[in-house]
This record gives C-alpha cells, sequence and structure tokens, in this order.
C-alpha cells in the first residue's frame, strides 16, 4: 500500500490515532483457551502468544498463513571508518546471495512457510558519515520509511523486518544511546565481529557522534535522521505500517530493536502488535529490549541478523495459534474436568 506520508509531519501525525488491539477477539481467544483440553496454564507463555495474536488479528480463532519475513539493505558512510569486520561491498554482495536463495534466511524462511521480500535502498549511495553531518537529509528519511511502509504486503498475518548493512550496529549503538542514555560504551558491541582496539575505535565513533548532534537528539526521528540509516529507516516505516494495519509483527536482534525503539520513543504504545523473536548475541540487545519492554522468545546465541532470530521463532508462534484454533474443548471432545 502506497504510504499515507510524503513528509516527516506526515509520518509523526500517524502516531496521533493508532488503532487499538480488538478487545472482543481478545476475550474470545482467552474465554476458548479456556475450555481448551488442557489444564489451565499447561500452555505455558504459548497461551498468551496466541491471544496477543487473536487480538491484533482481530478473530478469536485466528489462522496464521501468511507471514511475510521483509528484508531491508543499506549501506553507511561510517564504515569508511572501519567500524565493521567486514567491507561495506559485502552489503550488496548478500543481496544477490538473498536473491539465489543462498542465505541463512532464505533457508528459515523455507522452514517457516514464510514468503520474503528483499528492498535494497539505494545501495550505491551510502548515508553520511554521522560523525560529520547527519546522515540522512529529511527527504532521504521520508524516502526510507515509506519504502518500509509499502514493502509490507496487505495480505501479511504476520510480519518479520530484518536488515543488511555493513555497519549498522554502529549506527543502531549510536540511536539506543540517543534514545536511551548513556555512554557509547554501554551500547556498543562487535557486531560482525570487532574486538579489541578495533571496537575500542569503534566505540570512539559513537561517542563522536554522539557528541557531534547532542543539541538535536530529543526528537527520536532526529535521532534516526541524524544517526540512523536507510534500512534502520525503513525497518521503523514497515513496524509502523503493521501498527496502522494491526498486522502483528516479530522483531529480530540488535538492529531492528532500535529500529522499533524509535517508534517507542515517539508513543510506547507504538509497539503493542510487536514481540521480540530472540535476544541477540550483541552485547547491548538484552538492555535495549528492557527499554522497550519485550521478553525475548528465545536466546540462542545468534547475532546475524536479516531477520533469522525472529524467522526461528514464526514456528512457535505459529504452535500456540494452532492449539488456541484448533484444540477441541473439553465438551467437544468429552474429556471430563473442564
Ligand atoms: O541482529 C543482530 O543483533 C546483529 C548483531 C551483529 C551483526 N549483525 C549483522 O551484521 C551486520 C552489521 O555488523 P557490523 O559489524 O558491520 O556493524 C549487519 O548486516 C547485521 O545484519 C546483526
Ligand atoms: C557475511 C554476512 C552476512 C550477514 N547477514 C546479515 N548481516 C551480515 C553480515 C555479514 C558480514
Amino acid at each position: 500500500m502506497k504510504a499515507p506520508f510524503t513528509s516527516l509531519a506526515g509520518f509523526r501525525a500517524v502516531f496521533e490515532t493508532l488503532p487499538q488491539v480488538d478487545a472482543e477477539a481478545v476475550e474470545a481467544a482467552t474465554t476458548r483457551n479456556e475450555t481448551l483440553t488442557k489444564p489451565k496454564g499447561a500452555l505455558g507463555r504459548l497461551e498468551e502468544l496466541a491471544i496477543w495474536y487473536a487480538g491484533w488479528i482481530g478473530d478469536g480463532r485466528p489462522a496464521l498463513d501468511r507471514p511475510q519475513v521483509a528484508i531491508f539493505a543499506g549501506n553507511h558512510g561510517i564504515a569508511a571508518r572501519g567500524v565493521s569486520a567486514f567491507p561495506p561491498e559485502v552489503t550488496v554482495q548478500m543481496v544477490a546471495n538473498y536473491r539465489a536463495g543462498g542465505a541463512a534466511v532464505n533457508q528459515l524462511c523455507r522452514v517457516a512457510g514464510a514468503s520474503m521480500t528483499v528492498t535494497e535502498l539505494e545501495l550505491d549511495r551510502p548515508t553520511l558519515d554521522f560523525t560529520v553531518s547527519p546522515a540522512m537529509t529529511e527527504d532521504e528519511l521520508v524516502a526510507a520509511l515509506a519504502a518500509g511502509w509499502e514493502a509490507v504486503g496487505d495480505e501479511t498475518d504476520l510480519l518479520v523486518v530484518g536488515e543488511m548493512g555493513i555497519g549498522n550496529t554502529t549506527a543502531a549503538a549510536a540511536i539506543a544511546a540517543a534514545l536511551f542514555g548513556g555512554t557509547a560504551a554501554e551500547w556498543t558491541g562487535r557486531g560482525s565481529g570487532v574486538v579489541g582496539s578495533a571496537l575500542e575505535a569503534k566505540t570512539r565513533v559513537v561517542a563522536e557522534g554522539l557528541e557531534r548532534h547532542a543539541e538535536a537528539l530529543s526528537d527520536p526521528l532526529e535521532v534516526l535522521r541524524r544517526l540512523g540509516g536507510r534500512e534502520i529507516a525503513a525497518m521503523a516505516g514497515a513496524i509502523a505500517r503493521a501498527r496502522v494495519g494491526r498486522t502483528p509483527v516479530i522483531l529480530d536482534g540488535f538492529i531492528c530493536t532500535s529500529a522499533a525503539a524509535v517508534l517507542h520513543a515517539l508513543t510506547p504504545s507504538a509497539l503493542d502488535h510487536a514481540i521480540a523473536g530472540h535476544v541477540s548475541a550483541e552485547g547491548a540487545h538484552p538492555a535495549a529490549l528492557a527499554r522497550i519492554g519485550k521478553e525475548p522468545l528465545l536466546d540462542l546465541g545468534m547475532r546475524l541478523g536479516e531477520g533469522t532470530g525472529a524467522i526461528v521463532a514464526i514456528n512457535i508462534l505459529r504452535s500456540a495459534v494452532a492449539c488456541l484454533s484448533g484444540m477441541a474443548t473439553f465438551a467437544e471432545a468429552g474429556v471430563s474436568g473442564g
């Protein structure tokens, strides 16, 4: 669907009238859950997950048939500062790998029965180095938000957003520090494998960026424009689109969480339709999830990005929904004791 905004003010306005969860569907799912053939609460967190999903889909006995994994790729001026273990050309090379079906995300999408879209965001035009100037102009930010918004399918009944962008853990760390406070060191981690003196240099780059833009970081969208990247903005746009369409979302790793955190800073209820698929091995991810109030489903030591942790969680949500919608009630099955 075409994005309903052409300016940052237009994007901001989206958050003034967010639709709420369908309370009737929540009630219907809750009531149904209580009648199913199991001891009360015996499916643990799956029960809460299924009811959450039912509420956003707006059906007390929902289906989960059309999950979409939306991958966004962007390049970062900051990558020229040696903040990654990999060269910037890996971004475009990995996009080719996604299209050829050779990446982890391709295999996991197949296992999860998910469709996959890949959106390249001006890979031949990296954002500017945020230690020197804002990463993006306002027009560039709006274009990236709109690209994310428009990547979400109208029929999608579960959205995972993922990213590819050499250097983007540096941008994500700067965004997290700007939104949540604390030092650059608290939010800067290994990313694709940066250790020792290189990690110290990466931390200094984040600190420089925070200092350079210190006067302008009270507005979350200005944080995104100055310190972010196109794929991070596109993820924010896609998550916002899902919120407006009441499409449930599973969040992925640290970069995805930084994108979501921008929306949370605009209004905390902006992420009510989202759960955290996993906690990544990026050092600051647990703290970032805590700040947006999300408890991850999985902790598998993953730190790949490209949506992968969230995709592994799709089948957990599918399992939850299958039980809520497919189980017999005590009455239907003639089981005593319900
Ligand atoms: O999802 C995560 O938590 C995560 C943690 C570390 C690295 N990544 C991926 O690695 C790339 C960024 O790493 P870097 O070192 O280039 O900033 C980017 O393409 C991400 O998808 C992703
Ligand atoms: C090879 C590679 C694959 C990735 N997938 C997501 N981020 C990535 C970063 C690198 C370096």
